[in-house]
């Protein structure tokens, strides 16, 4: 009985630890529903992407944090029908806590800017990299992890800090080879939802619910829409000017509609400005549809799109002026992108634009026989500790499978430890891609 709980895993005492001979079926070597693996092909990939992520974001004087992937389940529970809230990969711990797999990383940002408190000076400028969860049923073959990557300005109010994070974005394409021919943003304002919602008195509280169900345009029938939006009370004429005002098609329309004196025309006409400044106003363009799916974004939001139309939002973000409040925090004006590794990847298989990454070594060493082992051990530690890369052959292996193996892994240089070149203090060196070959004395390798 013993055994059977230490086969399935049930809890049980033993009188020793299970070892592998008691294990008679083969568990499970694919990771669990939903999640990869990044043996090294995929490893290289992932890490040249997230590379062009960090690099983009010290350009930009942005400051790198993290935070742990588990979080108290309520930094997640808006109570505004969220997607994200849904899905969300929440448990009981063993000490009884209801805690959390962060499905995105801005509730932790804003966690810790209330951390800091007065610690930190504005405006901080952070971004992070992590993998968020989601629990989804796996019906729809969905996947359960993916990396993003955040940026957020906080403690800057007026729309530079927006149209900065959008320039920061279209750097980052820019240096994968994506063209304004592949993408671009759509930019909006929750502002304008907002404007709407006033006239016709619907309390602030209703804002964020209004905004998600509006979001689910496209995604549900319309008829659901209505449906949820009555049931925030929602007059038929509110309903019936929100759904109008998200088909106006320029800024000089939605001037017309709500008045050139609201704030949301300034704001969305100085963004545009910006743009022209930075040189990337062929990348944006205004779209009142969009409004993104988060609840507590209050103002300027965007999405970068494939124009193709095939792929799913590529990133996404916006200003979250109130997030800090509902947390407890003093609120501060705040924005940020969310940017995911998976629709990106995508998007470069389709335009070929996956780059070529092969692994890379200067140098593998090997001794032609095992009493040279050592000496092997004693040149590779000499060009390592010079800064050279090494991939020491660690037992006695005929050269021919030396050559294979160099082969595999792309290396540039062979160094051969042979006895009686070991004798007069040198070493054989075969440079792989050319083909010459030479002895060095030891302490002149380099
Ligand atoms: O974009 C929403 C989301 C959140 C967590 C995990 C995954 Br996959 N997707």
């Amino acid at each position: 009985a013993e055994l059977d709980n230490a086969r399935t895993g049930r809890s049980g005492s033993l009188a020793s630890p299970p070892t592998s001979s008691d294990f008679k079926q083969k568990i499970d070597v694919n990771p669990p529903k939903g999640t990869r693996d990044f043996p090294p092909e995929e490893m290289r990939l992932r890490s040249w992407l997230f590379q062009n992520f960090r690099e983009v974001s010290q350009s930009f004087g942005f400051e790198e944090i993290d935070f742990p992937v588990l979080e108290s389940e309520a930094l997640f529970v808006r109570k505004a029908g969220e997607e994200i809230r849904d899905q969300l990969y929440c448990f009981e711990d063993r000490g009884n806590r209801r805690v959390a797999l962060r499905p995105e990383l801005t509730p932790s940002l804003a966690r810790l800017v209330i951390q800091k408190g007065k610690s930190v000076s504005l405006p901080l400028k952070w971004f992070a990299i992590g993998q968020c969860w989601r629990y989804e049923r796996m019906t729809r073959g969905r996947r359960r992890e993916h990396y993003q990557w955040n940026m957020d300005i906080i403690g800057v109010p007026n729309v530079t800090a927006e149209a900065e994070l959008i320039s920061s974005i279209i750097t980052f394409f820019k240096r994968i080879g994506i063209t304004a021919v592949d993408v671009g943003f759509k930019v909006s304002s929750r502002k304008v939802l907002q404007e709407v919602l006033r006239r016709y008195s619907v309390p602030d509280n209703l804002f964020g619910r209004v905004c998600v169900t509006i979001d689910k345009l496209e995604k549900i029938p319309m008829d659901d829409i209505k449906k949820e939006l009555r049931a925030a009370e929602l007059s038929e004429q509110a309903v019936e000017e929100l759904l109008q005002i998200l088909t106006v098609k320029s800024l000089e329309e939605l001037e017309e509609k709500l008045g050139s004196s609201v704030e949301v025309i300034a704001d969305l006409k100085q963004l545009f400005s910006l743009a022209e400044k930075y040189g990337y106003s062929e990348w944006i363009q205004f779209d009142a549809s969009i409004v993104r799916g988060l609840a507590y974004y209050t103002g300027i939001v965007f999405e970068g799109f494939d124009r193709e139309g095939k792929l799913r939002a590529i990133c996404g973000g916006g200003r979250y002026d109130r997030l800090l409040s509902t947390f407890g925090g003093e609120d501060v004006p705040a924005c940020g992108f969310g940017f995911g590794d998976a629709v990106i990847v995508e998007l470069l298989k389709e335009r070929g634009l996956l780059p070529e990454l092969s692994p890379q070594v200067q140098n593998i060493v090997c001794s032609l026989d095992q009493d040279l082992q050592g000496a092997a051990s004693l040149v590779a530690a000499r060009l390592r500790d010079k800064g050279q890369t090494v991939d020491l052959v660690l037992e006695n292996k005929p050269l021919k499978w030396v050559f294979k193996r160099a082969s595999r892994i792309n290396a540039q240089r062979l160094i051969i430890v042979g006895s009686s070149e070991w004798e007069k203090g040198v070493v054989g060196v075969k440079m792989l891609s050319s083909g010459e070959q030479y002895e060095i004395k030891v302490d002149e390798l380099e």
